[in-house]
Order: structure tokens, then sequence, then C-alpha cells
């Protein structure tokens, strides 16, 4: 859905392969690579292989040559005034794979490394970073044979890029030591014994290989991009989940016309409000007043609530933040973010710090803290579903069979989803304007916390899958008693929208309850667990399902 929003002129190629090196990489193009297995290929283009080519030369002589650069005929870092001879400057890359091997925690998941992996490559397509053709080709054989290098989800403070996170990628491609693991098509083994098996032998790196492979943005990158790309999708299920629940609610469209969002013309504004009005279209649950005339009996408000009214103003923001992210991380993932770099055209190498990864960290932030907005107004319409005072005449907690005497319908699944909005909220704090930890002798005494930002969003993420399981089960209930309101029977089908039909069919397909005239979605407590539907929901979302394609983001 938002996905038509981004810049995709560079989207090239079919659906089966990528192609890396001619045309920007895109968000999608990513996910299919890291997620779906798509196989990646190289370009054949000439004129940029032969940059490449020139760069590692320009290297190979300045070490002959004697020539001052820094990490190739120096230490690193904080002790970067240590001259290093022509004979040590390979050992010098090979022993900075070495000593990062010094990362903590769990591993990161497989698509993750993946995206990292083909970021890697992406990067050093350019021509700037002085790395060997082979070196790229060893990380496409790995995403295509299905070899993914072991990485801990600690030990990078996104400065000088993920320097330990690579570390453990550059051990694993050129098989520096049997410690260096991989998971091999899902069987965990030593890196040397799956080179073995892909017929590729152990190789030194060459000056500056361990830099170029190292010094880079590209794990954290990598991360966040999968996590905008579920953020996308979050944000369509947000906009069904709402378009539901204001049919549940028997609310109006006339809070998305065209024109009041002409007068307060931010673009997420503006989109929002067109959404909800062609999400609505054709509701038998809902009220048409596009026209301007209003269902005002004197009894109840003549205009929705904030929740429902101001939505477009709520969200737009969110719309507007998500797109400029996403734009921010396409350009991080096209782009050389080592150090040093060379300009084989002026045949110059400049030191800089393009690994400095604040762009993601400060993305990131912004991408939990919006997430957590909209998990507070999900939680908002959920909470006005559940209260008879203001959910216009449905039962409390939305009970199916009232004349149950015990049943209580959603009233847990509303504390779950209130267990889990403030965690939401929580992890909407920064991290990347804390702790400046002054690392590496004061060297990288600035740094951008990029990587544990976007894990932190890894988690934020997967929260608000489940927080979104929790409100699109509200959605499907209430339509489901509206209906019997406005029909006298329970199945929904005909009354709802035909844009959310499909979301409301694949909820009930999913969670393995048919719709019935008799009986709504949840009919008597002891009929069903509520969590086994959560937990069946959240895995279709994350596995990108029919309730992620009933909103398009299939
Ligand atoms: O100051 C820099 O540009 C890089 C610092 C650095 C690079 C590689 C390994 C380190 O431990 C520090």
């Amino acid at each position: 859905m938002l996905d038509n929003l981004i810049v995709q002129k560079f989207v090239s190629l079919t659906q089966n392969d990528v192609i890396l090196g001619d045309r920007l990489l895109t968000i999608p193009q990513l996910v299919r690579v890291a997620r779906a297995g798509v196989r990646v290929k190289l370009t054949d283009n000439n004129h940029i292989i032969k940059r490449i080519k020139a760069a590692g030369d320009y290297i190979n002589q300045a070490v002959e040559s004697g020539k001052p650069i820094y990490g190739v005929t120096t230490k690193f870092g904080g002790m970067a005034n240590k001259a290093i001879s022509p004979e040590d400057a390979a050992e010098l890359q090979n022993n900075l794979v070495r000593y990062h091997k010094a990362g903590a925690g769990k591993k990161l998941p497989v698509p993750e490394v993946r995206a990292a992996m083909l970021l890697r490559m992406n990067s050093h397509l350019q021509g700037a970073s002085g790395i060997r053709w082979k070196m790229i080709e060893r990380m496409k054989t790995f995403l295509n044979k299905g070899v993914t290098p072991h990485v801990p989800e600690l030990g990078s403070i996104g400065a000088s890029g993920d320097l330990t996170p690579l570390a453990y990628i550059t051990g694993a491609i050129i098989g520096l030591d049997k410690d260096f693991l991989v998971d091999f098509q899902g069987v965990e083994m030593s890196s040397l014994k799956a080179l073995e098996r892909l017929g590729m032998p152990p190789i030194d790196l060459l000056p500056k290989e361990g830099l170029a492979m190292m010094n880079g943005t590209s794990v954290m990158t990598g991360i966040a991009a999968l996590c905008t790309h579920d953020a996308q999708t979050l944000l369509a299920l947000a906009m069904g989940s709402h378009a539901l629940m204001i049919q549940g609610l028997g609310g109006t469209n006339q809070s998305f016309h065209p024109f009041i969002h002409r007068m307060k013309p931010h673009f997420g504004q503006v989109w929002t409000a067109q959404q909800m009005v062609n999400l609505l279209a054709g509701s038998r649950l809902s009220f048409d007043e596009l026209n301007g005339t209003n269902h005002f009996d004197g009894e109840s408000l003549i205009q929705d609530r904030y929740s429902l009214r101001c939505l477009p103003q709520y969200i737009g923001p969110i719309v507007d933040g998500i797109k400029e992210i996403c734009q921010q991380v396409e350009v991080e993932m096209n782009s050389v973010t080592d150090n040093p770099l060379i300009d084989i055209n002026r045949q110059e190498c400049y030191h800089g710090g393009n690994f400095l990864g604040q762009y993601i960290g400060v993305g990131m932030d912004r991408l939990r803290y919006l997430l957590g907005l909209l998990a507070k107004h999900l939680d908002v319409q959920i909470a006005l579903l559940a209260a008879p005072e203001f959910n216009n005449g449905l039962s409390a907690s939305l009970v199916g069979n009232t004349d149950g005497k015990v049943n209580m319908g959603l009233k847990a699944l509303q504390i779950t989803g209130n267990s889990i909005m403030p965690m939401l909220t929580f992890y909407g704090n920064s991290i990347a304007d804390r702790f400046p930890t002054h690392a590496e002798q004061f060297n990288q005494n600035i740094n951008s916390q990029g990587f544990a930002s976007a894990n932190l969003t890894r988690n934020s993420i997967e929260l608000a899958q489940q927080y979104m399981a929790v409100a699109l089960m509200f959605g499907v209930q209430a339509v489901d008693l509206r209906t019997f309101q406005v029909a006298g029977h329970y199945d929904s089908r005909d009354y709802l929208s035909p844009a959310t039909k499909p979301l409301y069919e694949a909820v009930r397909k999913v969670v393995g309850k048919s719709v019935s005239n008799n009986e709504p979605y949840i009919w008597n407590d002891r009929d069903q667990f509520l969590d086994a539907h959560l937990t069946a929901i959240v895995a279709d979302i994350q596995a990108g399902g029919v309730i992620v394609d009933a909103m398009g983001r299939g």
C-alpha cells in the first residue's frame, strides 16, 4: 500500500532475480532476497567491473609505494598513529577480523544476515572500497546457496559501522577459522566445512579488504530495511482494522471528506483520509455522509469521537514519518559506507566517516516511536468497542451470546492489548541520543547506536504484530455484532465495505472460524481459546499471508 508512495522509479527486474550493481536497490527487492530466497546476480557492466579492479590496484600500488593511508598502512582507530609496513599490510586486515570476533548474545535471524550481505555487496559494487570482485562473488554464492554466517546481536555501537557483526560475515566467507560458524540450509556448521561443500578454498584478505568488509552500516541497514517493510504492512493493517472498527461502531465517513483535508493538506493526512473513504465505500454498517447530511437523532453525538473523526490528522504524521524513514533507509542501502574511500577518476583516497549509522539510529528510533503512536490509537478504538457506554449499542466487551450467563467476550483480549501497547510506547524511547561511549581511546567518541536501535525496532515490530492481531479480532467481532443490529443475522460479508470484506474473510479463515448467519465470530467463551487465534493471526502476518494480501500488501 504505502510502497506506492516510495520512489520506485529505479525498481528493476523480474520477480525472480535481483541484479546488483546497475541500479538502485529497493526495500522490496531486499525483502525478497532476505526472506524469500530470491537469487542474486551481479552486473555484467564492464565499466563497473573495471572500477572495482582499479580501486584494488590503487590500494596495492599505495602499499608498495609506502603511501600513508589510514587502516591500510596504519593501524586502526585510536592506534592510527602507528605505521604498518607493506609486508604486514595484508596480515593487518586478517587480524582485524580476528580481534573483532568479540560479539555477544543471541544470533541474528537468518533473513537479517542475508540482508546485511546483500547490502555489503551493493556498497562494494560502487568501486570506491578497494575490494576484489572475488569477495563480492563469495557473498553472492553464500546468498544463493543458502549459507548464512552466525552473527551475534550485541557488539556494535554503529560508529565505525557494524565492525563486529561484519567481522563474523567476513570471517565466514573467507574461512578465516573453523570457529566462524554458518547456517548451511538450516544445518549449523563451521565455515571451513561450508566452504569445502561450496568448492571454495579459504582465502586471505588483501590490504584494505578487512576494512572494506567491516567498516560499514550494512547490518543495521539490513535490519532497518526489513523493519520498514514490516512497518508499512502494519500501517496497512492498522488502516484496515480501523475501517472494520469504524463499521463496528457505526461511525460516519464524513470526517474523511476530501474538502476538510484540502483545507489542511499535509501529505499523510490527505492520504489517510482518502484511504478511509476508499476503505469504507459501500459499507452498510457505517454512515455514508460525504454529501454533507448526517444522521443526528437527538440522542447520540452529532459527530464521531476524536479517535474516529480525527483519524487522518492523527495517522497523517505516522504516514509521513514512515515514508521519510523508508527513503532514508533506501539511500543508506545504496551508499558506500566504509573508510577511506577511493576516487579512481582522480586517483585519490579520502578519509571520512560514512560508516556512522546516524540515519539508521535516528530513523529506527523514530520508527519505534511511530509504532507506539499507531498502537495507542488502536487501543483507544478497542476501548470504545469494549465499553457499552460508547460502542453505540453493542454488548460489553463484545460478548457474543449475551444469554450465556458466564460469557465475558473479549475482556481478557483487551487486557492483553493493554499489556502490549505500553511496551510499544516505551520502546518508542530513543537510544541514538544516549550514552556517549567514548569508545576505543576516544576515537569513536560519537556514535549512532544504529545497530542497537535497529535491533530494538525488530522487537517493536514483533510486539506490534501481536498487537495488530488483537485489533483485528476486535474488528471482526464488532462488525458481526453490528451486522446483527442492522440485518438481524451475523454474516457481515454483504454488509461490510467491499474493501474490508477480504480482510474480514482472511481473519476468519486464518483462525478457522467459518462465517455463519447464526453466530458471530466469538459466540460462547467455551467455544475457543483466544490465544490460539492470536498465534495464528500473528503467524500469518509475519509470513505475509492472506491477511497481509487482503490489504494489498502481498
Ligand atoms: O577511526 C576509524 O576510521 C576506524 C576505526 C576502527 C576501524 C576498524 C577497527 C577498529 O577497531 C577501529
